[in-house]
């Protein structure tokens, strides 16, 4: 066994069918313990691990002798309610066979959603890793809904280890890496090694299930969570659940190839096979590459607040911006930040501290303009925001959302300004490009939408800051 040298924090995720057999739902024991085995010498070389174990809904279909996942979210509730408690005592009696005590974190969205509550969920896994326990993650199925579900548990351990600021993130699955095609079925199908672009590698690449029937992830959630992880600043790594082991030659050789080639290691998809690193000198041991697929982190990490806001937070309302404020929070240098007059409306009640989607409508077939201003009668906006009823201005702020506070302001040109006109606008007309934590509640925001920040501290009686929403992630470019 390789020696890793440098103590990590890794988070190790195990889908459904690495932990039960696909038809007869047994424990795939070996599987299970050659992993504990792993992590406890994981431990023992000074690394934090946390598990995220999928496996409860298959494991209560053991106990309950049901051939087939339920098709209903509440037999599924319940099949995982049966299920987690096994399993987690399936867990407890493998990890205590080597004196390795364990914690059970069930999480949902929901959990996290709240600053408070998600700072809580981070002590508590600090705090386990300082006493020497290995956590064990999977989703509270049993109370999650579909609006705060993680959804699968490829997500779920992508922000877990964005929370808990990992070096890495091993996504065990029954295939040892991304490849080209299924491979399967196409037996010329190539594995890649190197992945620094996500974005780019998806149209190239198979995402079709390669797992059970059991399962709710597959290839694509993979991409999903190494994109959220790797932009968290996490390595993340695609290997097969059968050899456990393999994370150690992994982590190695990596630590290794960034000493012998300094920088990113490009792109590839060449299908190239990498199987060796020359020694760096006399007695240095040959290392031969493990099988896998490497998502490289990002250099620059997104910073920890964004990354919840975009991944963990359940957004309260919505925001509308122009295709201006758009560009301009597509740019670095705009810091996330939007200013009121890019703001074209608001939809759903949403409090101040609350996430908020930014969303741009969707361009009316054969219009040239994001807004027609034809289509807008010219009325102060009386009536309060529903969830489906938006307030649109009318006034355009094309590039202006950089513009800083400055200016004072008459009375006439605030009422001029002001003049803004209703339009009904569903879920449907508009389209998420981003994320983002609201400085204002819905009906503020209503009422400096279109405006420059220096009309703010008249019109709400106070202006604690220009920008109506901070922390912004836009995840659609324009
Ligand atoms: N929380 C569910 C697992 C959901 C899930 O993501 O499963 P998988 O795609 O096998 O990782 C359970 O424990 O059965």
């Amino acid at each position: 066994m390789a020696r890793v040298r440098h103590p990590c924090t890794i988070v190790i995720k195990l889908g459904t069918s690495s932990i039960v057999h696909e038809k007869t739902h047994q424990p795939l024991l070996s599987t299970l313990s050659a992993l504990v085995e792993t992590v406890v010498h994981l431990r023992q070389q000074g690394h934090k691990v946390v598990l995220v174990s999928s496996g409860a809904i298959g494991v209560g279909l053991k106990r309950m002798n049901l051939a087939s996942r339920p098709k209903s979210l509440s037999g599924k509730q319940a099949l995982a309610a049966i299920g987690q408690g096994r399993l987690i005592a399936l867990w407890d009696n493998l990890f205590g066979q080597l004196e390795q005590p364990i914690a059970q974190v069930l999480l949902t969205r929901g959990d996290i959603s709240d600053r408070t509550r998600y700072l809580n969920a981070v002590n508590t896994f600090k705090e386990l890793l300082s006493m020497g326990v290995v956590p064990i993650v999977n989703e509270n199925d049993t109370v999650s809904v579909s609006e705060i579900k993680f959804g699968d548990n490829d997500t779920l351990s992508a922000v877990t280890s964005s929370m808990i600021h990992a070096d890495y993130l091993f996504l065990l699955t029954d295939v040892d890496g991304l490849y080209t095609s299924n491979p399967r079925k196409d037996p010329f199908a190539k594995q890649i090694e190197v992945v620094t672009s996500i974005a780019a590698i998806r149209s190239q690449v198979s995402t079709t299930t390669l797992g059970s029937s059991l399962g709710t992830g597959g290839m694509e959630t993979k991409l999903i969570a190494a994109e959220i992880a790797t932009g968290a600043g996490v390595t993340t790594i695609i290997t097969s659940s059968k050899n456990p082991e393999s994370i150690f030659g992994i982590i190695e050789y990596h630590a290794s190839s960034m000493k012998s080639t300094p920088g990113t290691p490009s792109e590839s998809l060449s299908g190239r096979t990498s199987p060796t690193i020359e020694p760096s000198g006399p007695g240095t041991p040959t290392l031969t590459r493990p099988p896998h697929t490497v998502f490289t982190a990002s250099t620059l990490p997104m910073r920890d607040l964004k990354s919840w806001t975009t991944h963990t937070l359940f957004p309260a309302g919505s925001v509308i911006i122009d295709s201006g404020a758009h560009n301009v929070l597509s740019r670095r240098e705009s810091g996330g930040r939007l200013l009121a007059v890019g703001v074209h409306g608001v939809i759903g009640a949403f409090a101040s501290g609350q996430a908020v989607r930014i969303v741009i409508r969707r361009q009316p077939e054969g219009s040239a303009t994001d807004y027609p201003a034809a289509r807008m009668p010219a009325v102060v906006e009386t009536r309060p925001v529903t969830p489906t009823l938006v307030a649109v201005s009318s006034i355009s702020s094309s590039v202006a959302s950089l513009e800083p506070l400055s200016r004072s302001v008459s009375s006439a040109s605030l009422a001029e300004t002001k003049s803004s006109s209703v339009e009904e606008v569903n879920e449907t007309d508009v389209v998420e490009v981003g994320r983002g934590l609201a400085n204002y509640n819905s009906a503020q925001i209503q009422k400096v939408k279109g405006l420059n920040s220096s009309y703010m501290p008249q019109l709400l009686g106070y202006a604690d800051s220009e920008y109506v929403v901070e922390n912004i992630t836009i995840r659609v470019p324009p």
